[in-house]
């Protein structure tokens, strides 16, 4: 793939560009500008855009414990390769908010900001046809690994998108900010929770964001305005202790079962409402998952505390005061000693416009439009780092340019095809200009 090494003429060049294998990938990148998106010259030579997309993959940015030093180092190289500023904002001890900078020609002008998260979920490996950490690409063209939807595919989307629009020569009157931030998969609180509130942010000037969203098996892309509020709800129960042969009152046990069963009829209720309504989608109602259960230490010891733990995701339009006092009903209708906690707990859901009131969506779906992308607005069912850049009053969607392709992001198997990935590389070098492209705002004028 690479060319021939060539002298370096490492006086007037980067650093990153002084070495002779350096200075040759920068010149196939821009021969890979004047290339089609979609396919190589040569349909045995893989596209440059795939290649980097399969070795950022290989970064074991794996929770519990990732690789994030690795991650930093790849994209600085990045910066250096594209001529972009690279700033680290430790916001936590060794959880490092990485900001790579391409200036817009009007500095007064608010920015567009492209968020990524570096990390990814754990695999169960056993599970998997190929090692999820090798970017293994099948003989189709899939890609498979850990990250290739979530989303390190998008990460190396902006990446290249940017490159291409900066080797045609393109400047756009706003500046875009690429953010590459730790810790999502776990909720964001040693990322983007922290990253908010940071001088560097607010420094950022951001009006807009994108962030990530879900693949879609159909023809449609899903972009996503709003997401439900996670509450990860602990509800223990205490009750009279004594041996497992007798007919004990009051157990911690009974009191438990009649929460439970309160939720999961709340559960089943919602369930209906979709069901039933063909214009509902998932992320319009609530949904809550029975987690965990914990209790007990010996078959004929009946414990004096039991506990069991929820993960409700809240609809945006729910009153969330109501539907604490709802949660409190339950436990308190089930007898004395039951009390619940609130492990993670969002209150301030938002919801971004999805018309043309809204000057970045009129840019967006414009785009779309445009390139006859089929869009479909929704409410993500899951919470991403969105929901901090919203709650700070930065508009934001959620978007995985990835249709005709399953949702396997946290799945086996996770893969994305490499057109797919080529085609979202297209549909920001589209959607980038546009975004930055956006006249001052009556906010900014
Ligand atoms: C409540 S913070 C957890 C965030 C996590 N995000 C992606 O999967 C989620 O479970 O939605
Ligand atoms: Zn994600
Ligand atoms: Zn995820």
């Amino acid at each position: 793939m690479l060319q021939q090494p060539r002298k370096a003429k490492s006086a007037s060049l980067p650093k990153c560009l002084a070495s002779p294998l350096r200075a040759s990938v920068s010149s196939s990148v821009k021969r890979l500008a004047t290339q089609s998106a979609m396919t190589s010259k040569n349909p045995k030579e893989e596209h440059p855009s795939v290649t980097l997309f399969r070795q950022y993959l290989r970064i074991r940015t794996v929770q519990p414990k990732p690789d994030y030093g690795a991650a930093v180092a790849f994209l600085e190289e990045r910066a250096c390769q594209l001529g972009l500023s690279c700033q680290k904002v430790e916001v936590a001890p060794g959880y490092v908010v990485t900001v790579l900078t391409w200036p817009g020609t009007n500095p007064t002008l608010s920015s567009i900001l492209l968020n990524s998260h570096t990390d990814v979920v754990p695999v169960f490996k056993e599970y998997w046809s190929h090692d999820p950490f090798e970017a293994f690409k099948d003989s189709e063209g899939y890609i498979y690994a850990r990250g290739a939807q979530d989303m390190k595919c998008i990460s190396i989307q902006y990446l290249e998108a940017v490159r291409r629009l900066k080797v045609e020569g393109h400047q756009f009157p706003r500046t875009i900010h690429m953010t590459f931030v730790p810790d999502e998969e776990v909720g964001g609180h040693q990322g983007m929770e922290l990253f908010v509130q940071r001088p560097e942010f607010q420094a950022l000037r951001a009006g807009f964001a994108l962030d990530e969203g879900l693949a879609n098996p159909t023809d449609a892309f899903t972009v996503f305005y709003s997401e439900r509020s996670p509450w990860w709800v602990r509800v223990t129960s205490t009750g009279r202790p004594g041996h497992g042969s007798r007919f004990i009152e009051d157990t911690a046990a009974e009191k438990l079962h009649k929460v439970v069963s309160s939720i999961l009829a709340f559960r089943e209720k919602e369930w209906q409402r979709l069901q039933s309504n063909p214009h509902l989608k998932e992320g319009a109602v609530t949904s809550v998952n029975l987690t965990k259960l914990e209790g007990g230490v010996a078959y004929n010891v009946v414990p004096a505390t039991m506990s069991a733990s929820f993960d409700f995701r809240v609809a945006p339009d729910v009153g969330l005061k109501a539907f604490e006092e709802q949660l409190q009903s339950w436990c308190q209708a089930a007898g004395e000693g039951v009390t619940f906690e609130f492990v993670q707990k969002w209150t301030q859901p938002q919801v971004t416009p999805t018309d043309d009131s809204n000057p970045w969506w009129a840019a967006f779906s414009r785009v779309c439009k445009d390139m006859n992308l089929t869009v479909e607005p929704e409410i993500h069912t899951a919470a991403t780092d969105s929901r901090y850049l919203r709650a700070v009053g930065v508009p934001a969607l959620g978007f995985s340019p990835m249709n005709r392709t399953p949702v396997l992001l946290h799945d086996h198997d996770e893969r994305l095809h490499e057109a797919v990935f080529l085609r979202g590389v297209d549909i920001y070098t589209r959607l980038l200009p546009a975004l930055a492209s956006v006249p001052a705002l009556p906010s900014e004028s």
